[in-house]
């Protein structure tokens, strides 16, 4: 807590922060400083309470101060600074909150010859259109993200106060280079906002009969709503950042020109084309951005049941593997029904990083220009990916090999997932790998200057991605690489390899790679994901009066498990219309409802079955008699503890359910309602939705965004097929 925090510039954003922290109790009293021309807004700040005390004198203002926040335009900073080096203390913490950060480093490095210490440039993604301190708000900055962008002199311990004290007011912090901030805020902020003015220039002066704004509607409220912002402090951003904008200014007019020629070329197909990019693009952002900054809550009736034919969306594990593969080989890959979720958009993002040029998703469609075993470039930055366990597992192997060091990064739950599992077999074949002092991501994979060495390992558990992840880092590697498994996993990187033309050999319970010469581009079709088809299985099981037909899922044996062990429960479940494609066995598969009940689960099932657990509790809490779960201690480091965290809610549920170190015992009976918690782990949100068709109240399930990881429009599909479900942001 501070004792006095001083504001200079009390308009939007530095009101905002005074309200904010005053609520909070971030500081005991609050000071402001701005210029005679600003004594009204001063006054105002004043009889708002919104601040303690003002001066037209800076030296009075922060006296005593020991936070200093500098919130006015960008362009009055350099003036601030110089007034503000007489009184400037080295034990006071200063922050800036503007939009450009290059330029506020480069004044105050000028005059002081050297980055202060104790200045953390900060910006907070937060704002309006209205300016002044009548529009500032206690929460504008809750849920929002704040960046710094610290200096190698900033001190640590500056930073650490400026992080709780952006944590108080509600913030989330990141942290950028500078470099890197300025170019992605000119194009998602400072672009748009000249697009607007620019276009209500246009057209008004157009508009001199008042034809146009008249007839104006909602488009062109919502695109030029940020016109309203405040023209002097936009020009202070623009002229401060205006080398990231101009080249931004002039490849927009480039596509801009090309639309037009797509006009007059009355080419529809391919402006349908610019237009579906654009639109399935910003759908991504705007999963991204809510998965960022808000929380999704289902809230689900009890009762209903499950009819009509649907296609879940494509496999989750075939979709990595396509653009992991794709993107190694010579030649094109064309990919369908590709999963659009963020979990494969992450290793999707993870390869263009890395030079490879992937057009899509669009409609499930990829089309990836392979670069070769040895095309990858060096990512620019760390690679980001999100919740995607697979995605940093097989990227690890893969990157192994190569002659560029890459860092790679996940959300707090991937950051706390162990990866040891394969830190320790590569760095057997010569890999050297970076981690936390637990085994946990960020990782950093070092480029090897020669090739790694094969080796033989014994998998001590069953696991895809560990097995993958070898295969992988065996196509880099002298001699042969070879993997046994203590259970059969899932085999896709085995047969997608065959389709790019480059098998591995396999013996029992061994599979053995060698790199034979280029992987060569194939077309790969992706079927519907058996682990989402697998909420319906269970939840078209568990309701009664329900059919519900599934079309082209993967049944790949070494996926089944769930339709196994729904099986021995006494699930009505047909295989329909079998057939393989790209490798793949395929089927629709028709569900009805049926009497369950409670079994021991056999743990040959239990590898094949991995990620089914979750919804697999449900129906054994609708099973009637017990349920018992042994050998699968792997549960326990899933995106989340999925022993515990179902455990736990069932229990909220009134389901006598007994978490076990590596399984679970069931007794089956009667689902009440209440409010349980996924702890981010998608597969948790969609069980506790299914476990709704038998509750006898509501369920309300919170942290369900991440279900856009692995299943985009579940809630839709759902409601349509007769689950009584909505969602709505916390
Ligand atoms: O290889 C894969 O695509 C996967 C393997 C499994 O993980 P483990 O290898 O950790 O069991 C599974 O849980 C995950 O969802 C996907
Ligand atoms: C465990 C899962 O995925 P990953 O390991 O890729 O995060 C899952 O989808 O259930």
């Amino acid at each position: 807590m501070f004792n006095k925090l001083c504001i200079i510039g009390v308009g939007l954003i530095g009101g905002s922060v005074a309200r904010a922290a005053r609520e909070n109790n971030l500081c005991t009293t609050i000071s402001a400083y701005g210029r005679e021309q600003e004594l009204d807004n001063l006054q105002q700040a004043l009889a708002l309470k919104v601040v303690d005390s003002y001066s037209l004198d800076l030296g009075e203002a922060v006296a005593d101060a020991d936070c200093v926040i500098i919130a006015t335009p960008v362009g009055a900073m350099p003036d601030i600074f110089k007034q503000l080096e007489p009184y400037w203390s080295d034990n006071v913490l200063y922050m800036d909150a503007g939009s450009t950060k290059g330029s506020v480093v480069t004044a105050l490095s000028e005059l002081f010859s050297g980055m202060p210490a104790n200045f953390v440039p900060a910006h907070p993604i937060a704002g309006a259109e209205k300016s002044g301190v009548d529009a500032s708000l206690v929460d504008l900055f809750e849920g929002k993200r704040v960046i710094f962008t610290p200096c190698v002199q900033t001190g640590d311990n500056f930073i650490q106060q400026a992080t709780r004290f952006w944590q108080g007011l509600g913030s989330t912090v990141s942290y950028m280079q500078i470099e890197q901030h300025d170019a992605v805020l000119a194009a998602t902020s400072h672009l748009p906002h000249i697009m607007a003015f620019a276009l209500v220039d246009l057209l008004g002066r157009k508009d001199e009969q008042g034809d146009i704004f008249k007839y104006a509607a909602g488009g062109f409220k919502d695109f030029t709503r940020i016109a309203s912002s405040d023209p002097t402090m936009w020009v202070d951003i623009c002229m401060a950042n205006k080398q990231h904008i101009i080249p931004l200014i002039e490849q927009f007019c480039s596509e801009l020109d090309d639309v037009k020629q797509m006009l007059q070329g009355s080419q529809a197909q391919a402006l349908h084309n610019t237009f579906t990019y654009a639109r399935n693009a910003r759908q991504r952002f705007l999963d991204q951005h809510n998965n960022m900054t808000q929380s999704i809550i289902f809230t689900v009736q009890p009762g209903g049941h499950l009819q009509g034919e649907v296609r879940v969306p494509g496999d989750k594990s075939i979709s990595h593997r396509s653009i992991m593969l794709g993107s190694l080989a010579e030649g094109v890959t064309h990919v369908t029904g590709f999963l659009e979720g963020d979990d494969a958009l992450a290793t999707l993002r993870a390869f263009q990083a890395m030079g490879v040029q992937i057009e899509g998703p669009v409609d499930g469609k990829v089309t990836i220009h392979g670069v070769g075993l040895d095309g990858l470039q060096a990512p620019k930055e760390p690679i980001y990916l999100g919740n995607s366990g697979t995605s940093m597992r097989l990227l690890c192997g893969l990157l192994a090999g190569q002659k560029f060091d890459a860092v790679l990064t996940g959300d707090k739950s991937l950051s706390g997932r162990p990866m040891r599992r394969v830190i320790d077999p590569l760095s057997k074949m010569g890999a050297i790998i970076e981690s936390t002092e637990n085994g946990t991501a960020p990782l950093t994979i070092r480029g090897q200057s020669g090739a790694l060495q094969g080796i033989h390992y014994d998998m001590p558990i069953a696991s895809a991605q560990v097995k993958s992840c070898l295969l992988l880092a065996g196509l880099y590697a002298q001699g042969e690489t070879s993997v046994t498994e203590p259970a059969p996993t899932r085999d896709h990187t085995e047969r997608m390899l065959s389709g790019f033309a480059h098998p591995v050999k396999q013996k029992g319970n061994q599979v053995t790679i060698s790199r034979l010469g280029p992987l060569k581009a194939t077309d790969i079709e992706v079927p519907s994901d058996i682990s989402s088809a697998a909420f319906f299985l269970v939840g078209a099981s568990i309701a009664a009066n329900s059919d519900l037909t599934l079309k082209h899922v993967g049944i790949n044996p070494t996926r089944t498990g769930v339709i196994n062990i729904l099986q021995l429960m006494g699930a009505n479940i047909e295989l329909l219309n079998q057939c393989t494609v790209g490798g793949e066995p395929v089927a629709d598969i028709r569900v009805r409802s049926a009497t369950l009940k409670g079994i021991v689960i056999p743990e040959e099932f239990v590898a094949l079955a991995i990620d089914e657990f979750p919804v697999l509790f449900v129906a054994a809490a609708c099973a009637e008699g017990t349920t018992i779960l042994t050998g699968a201690k792997e549960l326990r480091v899933k995106e989340s503890d999925r022993i515990q965290v179902m455990a736990d809610g069932l229990q909220i549920l009134g389901v006598d359910a007994q978490p076990t170190e590596d399984g679970m015992v069931i007794q089956g009976g009667k689902i009440g309602g209440g409010t349980v918690v996924s702890h981010g782990d998608h597969r948790i949100a969609m069980s506790f939705a299914m476990a709704a068709l038998r509750a006898s109240e509501t369920i309300i399930i919170d942290d369900c965004a991440n279900v856009n990881t692995s299943f985009p429009g579940f809630v839709t599909l759902t409601a349509q097929l007769g689950l009584n479900i909505g969602s709505k942001e916390a």
